[in-house]
């Protein structure tokens, strides 16, 4: 599996794109990090890239990824695991075009909307961890390295 962080800018994000699911049931209402499987003979990034474009309608940059704890990334549950990476929107509007009835921008700042939604439960770990990435950067820094990935630069 692979999901995406969207971010309104991989150098300085302060918002977070959330997807409410439509199903499974006992997923059904809850938020998630848009993304999907990963097709046989596909990469991760190229799946990333496509469930994107499916779901939401976007072309996106990828960033940096968010390591999980396994090889495979983050656990969600006894058999599957996701990588997840920090991106942003290149072009497109994002829309619920399929598997989800509602996005969100939500501030990544503390004590915010992000924190109190119903998230799927297996992806908590993995919103802590993307937000203390982001927190770790240097006030002087004024930049979100760890939100840097490939990119025309890097
Ligand atoms: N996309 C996504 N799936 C997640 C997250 N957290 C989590 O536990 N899951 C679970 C829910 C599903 O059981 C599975 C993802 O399935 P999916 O339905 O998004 O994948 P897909 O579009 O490629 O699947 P399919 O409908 O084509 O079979 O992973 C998350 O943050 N994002």
């Amino acid at each position: 599996m692979v999901g995406a962080a969207v971010v309104d800018s991989l150098e300085q994000p302060t918002r977070l794109l959330v997807a409410r699911r439509t199903s499974p049931p006992q997923f059904a209402g809850m938020w998630e990090f848009p993304g999907g499987k990963v097709e046989t003979g596909e990469t991760c990034e190229a799946a990333l890239h496509r469930e994107l474009n499916e779901e939401l309608g976007i072309h996106v940059r990828l960033g940096a990824e968010i390591p999980g704890p396994a090889d495979q990334g983050w656990p969600l549950n006894g058999k599957a695991a996701m990588r997840v990476w920090f991106v942003e929107v290149t072009a497109g509007e994002p829309e619920a075009l399929q598997d989800h009835d509602e996005l969100r921008w939500v501030p990544l700042d503390a004590g915010t909307e992000v924190e109190d939604l119903p998230w799927i439960p297996a992806d908590k770990p993995i919103l802590v961890a993307l937000r203390s990435a982001l927190g770790e950067v240097p006030s002087s820094f004024g930049k979100v390295p760890s939100a840097f990935g490939e990119g025309p630069s890097a």
